[in-house]
């Protein structure tokens, strides 16, 4: 995934796995990162203000900077991880000279994340630090005393100093210190307007207001018309003398590595009116092992819906033989698991296949292709998300016994509750998941089967596609507009008294051939050995769909014998499991194959040497009990 800032953003730093911890590290400078995920349509809506905000804070930068880090970046999935971070975007701050690690501080949940709000609680922040984190360049931000005030307006500086009169909630005064604290020739202090008698001796008769004490002593009031930051900033920047101090900038950490790898993704060619396995798929990698795995371990709520999700996956997910082995092979692990809390690096290394079962394979890497973006941070997960969703919703309308045996039984809304589960647990994108969630909590419960589960998420898909239009996240290339477009199903589109209307039956037709197993092509899918071969043994002789695509149902799954051995039966395979018993399989260990038989040979060795060693013990017992009788020695 590519990134959302870029060099050319000032004031922004751009972090990555390798520098974010060295760039935390005993910091001069407090920090406020964003974690986002470059996918997000909320963090690519979002940049713009980042970015504005970044270079409005540029001169603060000795007291507070302001870093980005892709979550997106499968180079930065261990470090969001460390961080805690599971949403995006997420905001921490963290204070200056932290030699322990730390997850940051949360920015405050109740605050908008518009430019000034953010400026203010950056403030309330670098109050907030114990001395020893409070950065040491950070000017004092306290209001002056009374007598503070007579004693500069008396006492000859060699510099200006400005006070900022103002209440106490005001933070014009502490934006203008911090704005200033680059420049020299000048000090700005801050006092609040509680002395009336100050006020009125100075002439100050509104807040706030500019007081300023020159480096000849003399002393007046500004005469500012709007006491903005900007204003009463600029106006103290451009007094004579006072300039930059030299060298402001290099205390920054140029050297930061920036992610400036250019290089494009070249651009597939695909068919609109086709379903990828490559999406699927990448979809399945992207989730298991990016979004999912910035959780350190799942319990209760999300461990259910995870649970439940597999399942659902492993009985309807149209995709390839090694891919639903792998999603079997989860399911059944999973279930066997008496634990309630299970550490997600135990699933990672199930679905990274540590055990080395034939057989069983995910893609190691995103292929985007019915998903690809023209830009690299448009489109991709999100789009295969719901490619996924859609595929498993019209699964489970086409196969109505698919999950039979489970608890998902006669449930019509089965794979639509757990989505809603899946997008409130885990879903990166937190604003996509209130949105869905108040969309779901409105009206799913009115889908009574299999086939309105399907229309309901194409609706509400197309609820989202109309909201989003013209959205910074839109792809020119692929405007999100009602779908499927005329050119799609013609038949799908009709006018009643000269309005468009949609013809539901068709749509449900075209959504069950869109998303059907046969239809999916296996073009740019990940030609991976293991897939290669596992295509083979699946090939469908009758031809049709691509090959190595599970048919509905129809396929028995091959399990390795000893993840029969670790994993309870289910009632439901225990026919299926016969038949497979003279099949040939073979368990990978140490990286050889050893096939039943020579399992069985092992067992058959081992009882043997065992009865021999036995017969010998024996043997030796006896003869010395006749040797102590014979020559009677005891101590034999
Ligand atoms: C649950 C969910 C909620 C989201 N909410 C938001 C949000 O609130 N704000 C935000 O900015 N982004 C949101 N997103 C992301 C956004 O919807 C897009 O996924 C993203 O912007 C990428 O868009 P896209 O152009 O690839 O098309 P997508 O909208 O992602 O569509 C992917 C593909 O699905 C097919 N498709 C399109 N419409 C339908 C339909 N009605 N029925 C069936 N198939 C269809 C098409 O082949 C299309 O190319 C959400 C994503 C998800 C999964």
């Amino acid at each position: 995934e590519k990134t959302l800032y870029g060099p050319q953003d000032a004031g922004i730093f751009i972090m990555e796995r390798k520098s974010v911890t060295g760039a935390l590290y005993n910091s001069s400078s407090a920090w406020l990162l964003e974690f986002y995920s470059s996918w997000c349509g909320h963090c690519i809506n979002y940049a713009p203000t980042w970015r504005a905000l970044a270079s409005d804070v540029l001169d603060w930068n000795p007291a507070v900077r302001i870093g980005v880090i892709n979550c997106a970046d499968e180079e930065n999935t261990a470090i969001c991880k460390d961080y805690g971070v599971q949403f995006y975007p997420t905001f921490r701050f963290f204070g200056a000279f932290t030699k322990d690690f730390t997850q940051g501080e949360n920015y405050k949940a109740e605050a908008d994340r518009e430019v000034p709000t953010v400026r203010h609680v950056i403030i309330d922040y670098l109050e907030s630090l114990p001395a020893e984190h409070r950065p040491s360049a950070c000017p004092s931000l306290q209001p002056i005393s009374s007598s503070d005030i007579t004693s500069l307006l008396t006492q000859k500086e060699p510099h200006y100093t400005a006070i900022i009169f103002e209440s106490e909630t005001s933070y014009v005064g502490r934006e203008v210190i911090l704005d200033l604290m680059q420049f020299e020739n000048i000090a700005v202090r801050r006092a609040l307007n509680s002395d009336k008698a100050m006020l009125e001796k100075l002439g100050v008769v509104s807040v706030p207001s500019c007081y300023l004490i020159y480096p000849n002593a003399s002393h007046g009031l500004i005469n500012i018309v709007k006491p903005l930051r900007s204003v009463v900033s600029s106006h103290l920047k451009s007094l004579p003398g006072v300039r930059k101090k030299a060298g402001a900038h290099s205390a920054l950490p140029e050297s930061l590595p920036s992610e400036d790898k250019e290089e494009d993704v070249a651009w597939k060619d695909y068919d609109k009116s086709k379903l990828y396995a490559a999406d699927l798929e990448s979809a399945l990698h992207y989730l298991l092992r990016v979004e999912l795995a910035t959780h350190q371990t799942l319990e209760g709520e999300k461990l259910k819906t995870f649970k439940d999700f597999v399942t659902l996956l492993y009985k309807l997910f149209p995709g390839r033989t090694h891919v639903v082995k792998l999603l079997e092979t989860l399911q059944e692990w999973l279930v066997s698991m008496p634990l309630d809390k299970i550490p997600y690096d135990a699933i990672l290394d199930l679905v990274n296949n540590k055990m080395r079962i034939s057989g069983i394979y995910l893609t190691n890497h995103v292929e985007w292709v019915g998903c690809q973006g023209s830009r690299a941070q448009l489109r991709g997960y999100p789009c295969s998300l719901w490619k996924l969703f859609h595929s498993l919703t019209v699964q489970a309308a086409v196969q109505p016994d698919a999950l039979t045996n489970t608890e998902f039984e006669g449930d019509a809304q089965a794979v639509l509750k757990t989505m809603r589960r899946y997008i409130r647990e885990f879903f990166g994108c937190r604003e996509c998941a209130q949105h869905f969630e108040a969309m779901a909590k409105e009206s799913v419960d009115s889908v009574k089967t299999a086939e309105e589960a399907a229309l309901w998420l194409w609706r509400k898909h197309n609820v989202v596609n109309k909201r989003l239009a013209g959205a910074p996240s839109e792809d020119p290339k692929s405007p999100k507009v009602e779908w499927p477009t005329a050119d799609l199903c013609p038949a799908c589109h009709e006018e009643v008294n000269g309005l468009h209307s949609w013809n539901e039956k068709e749509v449900l037709a075209f959504l069950k051939r869109h998303y059907s197993a046969k239809e999916i092509s296996l073009q740019y899918a990940d030609p991976n050995e293991d897939a290669k071969n596992d295509n083979l043994h699946a090939k469908d002789p009758g031809g049709g769909a691509d090959p190595g695509l599970k048919k509905p149902h129809d396929q028995p799954i091959v399990r390795p014998d000893f993840i029969n051995k670790l994993v309870p039966k289910p009632i439901e395979k225990e026919k299926s499991s016969e038949h497979q018993e003279g099949n040939k399989m073979s368990v990978s260990f140490l990286g050889l194959g050893f096939s039943n038989i020579d399992m069985s040979l092992c067992v058959v060795l081992y009882i043997t040497s065992s009865l021999f060693l036995m017969i010998m013990y024996f043997f030796f017992r006896v003869r010395s009990k006749r040797w102590k009788i014979r020559y009677n020695r005891p101590y034999v």
